[in-house]
């Protein structure tokens, strides 16, 4: 096993011995008194201190007691029909070439000494090469639970094939044999780090390795170049789920740590083991990859784990968007760290693929956001559900990919967004290009708009009939919701806030269509009476002194048309967007369009209706500074006009929000009151006749509250 000499954690594994207690941290310090004093001083490094003592102990090689009388030297002893190896510092493994300690596998040499035991490349009887792991005989192999791992099915895995007990009833793990070497041994070669396409690939490789754990999920917990390979170009992640089966001496309450330090979370030491540890993790690599260096070094492992707790990383050189990705990964406090892969890795761009297909694609950010890493760690069986694994007889409830033209715009959008901020350094350059791109938009708006109304007359329908159709094909067999049903039994009672909310979620996402077509179709009906009603009391309220004449009426019943119309649409897009939490961007986008649609539908209406919608409303001074394109000369909004106006009032509230059977009250005035407030700005710019735009908004999040199913948790709580 090859390690880098500078790291006195990798020197203490490659050189193990039984009683070295000062070899842990390097210094030759007693580590007892080490301890104590940390102890005093911090209650998380006493923690990891003691975390030391037990991995020594636990990393060690086998006592000579447990030991089989032979043993061989890593020596490639029948090179010319297996694969080449690194080769690696002189080591003693517990079988030699040719033994067979477990039944219908021949070993051929040894690999490598690691913390759980020794891998040897073996042959079984039909001739598969494979790696054979011996666990050492001091961790207890919980093998409940291990099919979940085995199961596991993606390109950028080492595959796991089984795990046995030989006669000695010791367990082994048989998996994929990797002829290629592992980013440790790259990166010794590389003490600068690597070139940029080289760690775009690695990243590539296992971000997508790591987001399919997750969604199944896991945590890796023992991230480390030492444990990702590069097989013939293809990255590839071993030793995954590992830590999950090796139980008890090993993990016994979740006390002792896993890991190597240089790569560990701050939240290790109080025995924190969420998803946030792997995107830590990832952040070191990331580092590592870019620079050659990690990011917290130091002379003993308590240093090293006091800088990972105290101080911040050296960034120094690393090129922007890295920078940022690398210190975002590294936040000492797991909650302020990306809370996905795919959010960790969207500044940089990069496409991955969860789904094992072996097809790039990028992340769908709806199971980012469904699972609350915080909530996983709390609850792998609730973690399962969210995330449910691709594997055969496994619940396969996968999410929507996202939608092509979508994910364009949005990483077009991103690229803007990233320029848009390296223009910070030069002062007063974004207000011009923010004049600039406003004055761009309002002098083009005699093409922009009909184009833009072109693509969402197309694009809108396209966009919900393809989320129909990829949801019905998703729909889960029988089969599978009744294993969501048993382990949904299985998660203890009572849920916390965001556990309910990911476990109803997972409930909308497994809806078949026909019950949220039945479902919509009722909202729908809801919709459009209390429209009826908001629009009787708002005549009534608005005529009192009033006749009760047609062209009198013609206003509110233009109003609640408007209310309507948008309603319905807005509540076909939240019964889409219920599976899921989302992505902001993407939906805001189509909302964009919904929001052209219902302006041009207002426009129209108010034709059809005889009435010259703010003819009266605007005031003279503010219809003379109206653009003529737009605007008439009395300050009647045009058509354009009006879709833009409901286009960025439809994009720029979060009407799904209103939708969505998970919000926390059924009629929040607060959420009403935003949607004023923002058709009041709105309107600064871009100026509807008001009350009448404030009315619509208002009325818009009212219906859509009243229409749609909610889900009253304190009321199920209480039942349950
Ligand atoms: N599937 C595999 N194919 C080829 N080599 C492997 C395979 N799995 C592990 N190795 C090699 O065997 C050696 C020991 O691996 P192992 O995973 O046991 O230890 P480690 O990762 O170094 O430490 P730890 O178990 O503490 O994480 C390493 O050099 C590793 O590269």
């Amino acid at each position: 096993m090859s390690r880098s000499p500078k790291d006195p954690q990798r020197a203490e594994f490659s050189a193990p011995t039984t009683d070295s207690v000062s070899a842990v941290n390097g210094s030759g310090i007693d580590h007892d008194l080490n301890k104590n004093h940390l102890q005093r001083e911090n209650p998380v490094m006493a923690a990891l201190a003691g975390t030391l003592d037990r991995g020594r102990r636990l990393f060690g090689r086998p006592n000579a007691a447990d030991t089989p009388t032979s043993a061989f030297d890593n020596t490639p002893s029948d090179s010319a029909s297996s694969p080449p190896i690194p080769t690696a510092p002189k080591m003693h493994f517990t079988y030699a070439s040719g033994s067979s300690p477990l039944p219908r596998y021949t070993i051929r040499r040894g690999v490598g000494i690691g913390g759980f035991g020794e891998v040897y490349f073996a042959v079984s009887e039909a001739g598969k090469e494979v790696a054979i792991k011996r666990i050492q005989r001091n961790l207890d192999v919980e093998l409940r639970g291990v099919s979940h791992c085995l199961n596991l099915k993606h390109p950028n895995l080492v595959s796991l094939f089984d795990v046995c007990r030989d006669d000695q009833d010791q367990a082994w793990v048989i998996m994929e044999y990797i002829a290629g070497p592992n980013l440790r041994e790259v990166l010794d070669q590389h003490p600068q780090g690597l070139p940029e396409e080289e760690v775009r690939r690695c990243l590539v490789g296992l971000a997508s390795g790591i987001a399919y754990l997750h969604d199944s999920g896991l945590v890796h917990r023992d991230l480390k170049p030492g444990n990702v390979f590069d097989d013939a170009g293809i990255i590839k992640i071993g030793d995954y789920g590992l830590s999950k089966f090796i139980s008890a001496s090993r993990r016994g309450g979740h006390t002792e740590s896993v890991g190597t330090f240089h790569y560990m979370a701050p939240e290790v030491g109080r025995g924190e083991y969420g998803r946030e540890i792997d995107i830590y993790a990832l952040g070191v690599i990331l580092c590592e990859l870019l620079t050659g260096r990690v990011p917290f070094d130091g002379e003993s492992s308590h240093e090293i784990v006091m800088k990972h707790l105290t101080a911040q990383p050296d960034l120094e050189g690393i090129a922007s968007p890295y920078r940022e990705v690398i210190k975002s990964a590294l936040e000492k406090d797991p909650r302020n760290r990306p809370q996905s892969i795919a959010q960790m890795l969207k500044p940089l761009g990069l496409q991955i693929d969860t789904f094992g297909s072996g097809t790039p694609a990028t992340m769908p950010s709806s199971l980012g956001s469904t699972s609350s890493p915080a909530e996983s760690k709390q609850d792998p069986i609730l973690a399962r559900l969210a995330s449910p694994p691709a594997a055969p007889g496994a619940s396969a409830e996968k999410p929507i990919r996202e939608e092509p033209l979508a994910r364009a715009i949005r990483g077009s959008l991103t690229d803007l967004a990233r320029w848009w901020e390296s223009l910070e350094s030069y002062p007063g350059t974004r207000i011009a290009m923010m004049f600039m791109i406003v004055a761009l938009v309002v002098i083009n708006t005699g093409w922009l708009v009909p184009l833009l109304t072109f693509v969402a007359i197309f694009y809108v329908p396209y966009y919900i009939i393809r989320h129909l159709v990829l949801g019905i094909r998703q729909q889960p067999s029988y089969a599978e919701a009744h294993q969501l049903a048993v382990a949904r039994a299985q998660i203890p009672r009572p849920l916390s806030a965001g556990q309910w909310r990911q476990q109803k979620r997972i409930e909308l996402a497994s809806k078949r269509s026909l019950t949220r077509m039945t479902e919509l179709s009722g909202s729908w009906t809801k919709a459009i009476f209390w429209t009826a009603i908001l629009g009787v009391v708002g005549t009534m309220i608005g005529l009192r002194d009033a006749d009760l004449s047609a062209e009198n009426i013609a206003p509110y019943a233009l109003t609640a048309v408007t209310i309507g119309f948008a309603a319905l649409a807005l509540l076909g897009m939240g019964k889409l967007w219920e599976r899921g939490e989302g992505e902001p961007l993407s939906r805001r986008l189509v909302l964009a369009g919904v929001g052209i649609i219902v302006g041009s539908f207002a426009y129209v209406a108010s034709e059809y209706l005889l009435l010259p919608i703010g003819g009266t409303a605007l005031s003279a001074d503010v219809a003379d500074n109206l653009p003529q394109n737009l605007y008439t000369n009395e300050g009647v909004p045009r058509l354009a006009a009006m879709m833009a106006h409901f286009a960025l009032l439809m994009g720029a509230v979060g009407w799904w929000k209103n939708t969505d059977p998970l919000r926390k009250r059924r009629l929040s005035v607060w959420t009403v009151a935003v949607a004023v407030v923002f058709e009041w700005a709105i309107s600064l710019a871009l100026p509807i006749p008001q009350p009448w735009g404030i009315l619509v908004a208002g009325g818009i999040a009212i219906v859509l509250q009243l229409a749609s199913p909610w889900e009253n948790r304190h009321q199920e709580m209480q039942v349950s």
